[in-house]
């Protein structure tokens, strides 16, 4: 028998298992790195981080990245240089991370890497009658386990996909266990590149759970800030968009898509909510003349109109709830104002639960790998956003 096979038994039996979860987002802005330690699996499952970093991109590996993302055209060279480049660059970052944290390699258990979206395609995207959802995730395992030395879990959305889903969002899965309040309605929010939420109804009934894209997050905003500013990658402390006013002509071309009109869930990406997306919206207008800073304050506003009107469809009115914030939008002053305003709810971060809000997609991968190899029967219902299946694909060191 291959002795991985052996050691991936002695992993889940053992009584804690320490696993590093890796996350590139949307945003291209770089790699999170979060070394944690777990104990038990499903409803039982205990998280403890060790450590956590982000790594920055150097502009030019950004640029490599952009090259290739969202995009219906691309130089596929590149994507298949970058598939194996970014598994081994990687691997490289953590082994850096866990020399500069003192931490030996030898006492990972299993590294869990989402690896780089580089196209997102649900149907609702691709529109193409005879195509199931489909998504594209690169960065190789193999490259990951073999230059680590490390089982590596990797390309968690396939399985999703196979099994009904869209292939996101799959943070629900880590937000139930982690998150279910017996006495709390919560919603996690995140606001990625992309803005997704999770429901979690008071009392861990799972058959009430709710996951869903609901539009774009931090990402028009950044591409409009790398497209009209020199050096700058978004709009630090809302600067630019509190300095402008909200066009409502331009905010009602913007949220007139068939995207907000379909059931939930859904999911969607920069493929759909672009540049192109915003300047087809001002041609459409005839905005040719409108200021950088009103652009900015219409596209915040924008990102805060799909959040606060998909969790006005989708949670039970008159039930007060509690948003738990994470992703680097939780940074952005004025969206966070007018959530919060919109809402009429308290505002907290997953750090008031105990779980660090920029590490939390990192840490979720982790997870999905805990499950994948120590949990037994799914603690949840089969549902179209959550499908009771194992994800994650195996990848042995040698
Ligand atoms: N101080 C700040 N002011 C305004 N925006 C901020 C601030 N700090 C971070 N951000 C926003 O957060 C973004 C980074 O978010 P994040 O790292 O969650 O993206 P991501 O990991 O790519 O997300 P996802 O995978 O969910 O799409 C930045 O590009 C910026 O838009
Ligand atoms: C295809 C893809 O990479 N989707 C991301 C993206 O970023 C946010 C949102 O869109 C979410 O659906 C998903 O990531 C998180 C981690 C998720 O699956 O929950």
């Amino acid at each position: 028998m291959n002795r991985h096979l052996l050691k991936l038994q002695q992993i889940a039996n053992a009584p804690s298992r320490v696993i590093i979860g890796l996350m590139s987002g949307t945003s291209l802005d770089g790699l999170d790195i979060a070394l944690c330690e777990f104990k038990g699996a499903g409803i039982g499952t205990s998280i403890k981080t060790l450590n956590f970093k982000t790594i920055s991109y150097s502009p030019e590996f950004k640029a490599e990245l952009r090259s290739i993302s969202s995009k219906l055209m691309v130089d596929l060279q590149k994507v298949t240089l970058l598939n194996a480049y970014i598994g081994t660059y990687f691997a490289e970052l953590i082994l850096q991370c866990l020399e500069e944290w003192k931490f030996p390699v030898e006492n990972v258990d299993l590294i869990a890497s989402h690896g780089q979206t580089i196209f997102h395609a649900p149907i609702s995207i691709h529109g193409l009658d005879s195509y199931p959802n489909a998504t594209l995730q690169i960065g190789d395992g193999d490259h990951i386990a073999f230059k680590t030395g490390v089982i590596t879990l990797s390309d968690f959305r396939q399985k999703h996909i196979a099994a009904g889903g869209e292939g996101a969002p799959l943070a629900v899965y880590g937000d139930y266990l982690l998150f279910s309040s017996l006495t709390e309605n919560r919603i996690l929010l995140n606001i990625g590149g992309i803005a997704n939420f999770t429901f979690l109804p008071a009392g861990k009934e799972s058959d009430l759970i709710f996951s869903s894209d609901v539009g774009p997050g931090n990402t028009m905003m950044d591409q409009f800030v790398q497209t009209h500013y020199k050096n700058m990658y978004y709009d630090e402390d809302s600067k630019l968009a509190l300095a402008g006013s909200i066009n409502k002509k331009l905010l009602d071309a913007l949220l007139d898509t068939p995207f907000y009109d379909f059931g939930f869930p859904k999911t969607t990406g920069p493929e759909l909510f672009s540049l192109d997306y915003l300047n087809e919206a001002i041609k459409r207008t005839q905005l040719q003349g409108i200021s950088n800073e009103d652009i900015m304050a219409t596209l915040s506003e924008f990102t805060v109109q799909g959040i606060v009107r998909a969790i006005e469809q989708c949670v039970p009115k008159n039930n007060p709830f509690t948003i738990y914030l994470s992703g680097g939008g939780m940074h952005n002053p004025l969206l966070v104002k007018k959530i919060g305003d919109y809402l009429n709810c308290e505002l907290k971060t997953t750090a008031d639960l105990d779980i660090n809000p920029d590490a939390k997609e990192a840490i979720l991968f982790a997870l999905l790998a805990n499950e994948c190899i120590a949990g037994e029967k799914p603690a949840y219902k089969n549902r179209p956003e959550m499908p009771a299946t194992a994800m994650g694909k195996i990848s042995f060191p040698d």
